[in-house]
């Protein structure tokens, strides 16, 4: 039999983390040595031997767990939100010196959520407007969503590879917050609803038409899969990748 991987969930009491603890323990092939929460000590996580960390905690607390990790040699699969532009680099130059390991932050690990952005950016420079709602349920600490950020960028991206202009918007009087968030010069519209699980949709606009593209995890499961294909891709992919689809061939 070959070796199991000897894997760790930080936050590991939270509604994704119990859920990745289930999905860990029931994989043959990977062995869930620790699960952690906010009282634990980081140490644990040597004493256990863990070669890979599962990050699903706070905004405020996943740049130390993940440079905790890093700079032990641990590679880290990161669900968790709140990895801005400074925190990235931060990291990057913290890869920079343990040039063997590999983190995947990745805002979503739905399959098709993933899709869902990739098509998204791909329509995106053949219509005149484009805004994003994300609907969450209420307990999300976060807004704009993780994903709802990713997406605005892949699709900012595409359209100014393109020459696209910014969406026509003639509002000059809003109250507050009214026109959502400018993320990248998408607007970004956030709902939290009791009920809701993880759900976005993209709105593109054409004169006379338009598109809508929308994703919905129904229930946590939905992420596993691609939290087992990140635990089982980082060790082969050194540095620092953002977005699952970096690990999947999405080119038709
Ligand atoms: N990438 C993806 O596909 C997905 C990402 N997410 C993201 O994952 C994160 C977690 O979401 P969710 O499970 O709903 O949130 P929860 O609030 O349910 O879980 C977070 C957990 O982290 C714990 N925690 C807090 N501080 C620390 C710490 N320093 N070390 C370890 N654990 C800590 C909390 O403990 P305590 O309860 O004691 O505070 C809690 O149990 C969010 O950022 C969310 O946006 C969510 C779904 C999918
Ligand atoms: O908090 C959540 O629930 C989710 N967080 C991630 C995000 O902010 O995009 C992923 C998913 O939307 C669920």
């Amino acid at each position: 039999m070959t070796e199991q991987l000897a894997v760790a969930v930080l936050g590991a009491t939270g509604r994704m983390g119990a859920e990745a603890v289930k999905a860990i323990d029931a994989a043959p092939d990977l062995d869930l040595v620790a699960a952690l929460g906010r009282e634990d000590s980081l140490d644990t996580l040597v004493a256990a031997g863990a070669q890979c960390i599962v990050d699903l905690s706070v905004p405020d607390a996943t740049f130390e767990n993940v440079a905790f990790a890093v700079e032990r040699g641990i590679h880290a699969v990161v669900g968790t939100t709140g990895w801005d532009e400074g925190r990235l680099e931060r990291l990057t130059s913290l890869l920079a010196d343990h040039p063997a390991t590999g983190v995947l932050i990745a805002p979503n690990f739905a399959l098709g959520s993933v899709l869902a952005s990739a098509f998204a950016a791909r329509a995106a420079r053949y219509f005149e407007s484009v805004e994003i709602v994300e609907l969450h349920h209420p307990d999300k600490v976060d807004a704009p969503s993780g994903t709802a950020v990713r997406t605005a960028a892949l699709i900012a991206q595409a359209r100014q590879k393109a020459g696209v202009p910014a969406s026509p918007d003639a509002t000059s009087a809003e109250r507050a917050g009214a026109r959502g968030a400018d993320v990248d010069g998408v607007r970004v519209h956030s709902v939290r609803l009791r009920g809701l699980v993880a759900h976005q949709e993209v709105l593109l606009g054409g004169v006379g038409e338009q598109l809508t593209i929308r994703h919905d995890s129904y229930h946590r499961e939905s992420f596993m899969p691609g939290i087992l294909l990140g635990v089982r891709t980082v060790s082969s992919r050194p540095g620092l990748t953002v977005g699952l689809d970096g690990y999947l061939e999405l080119e038709a």
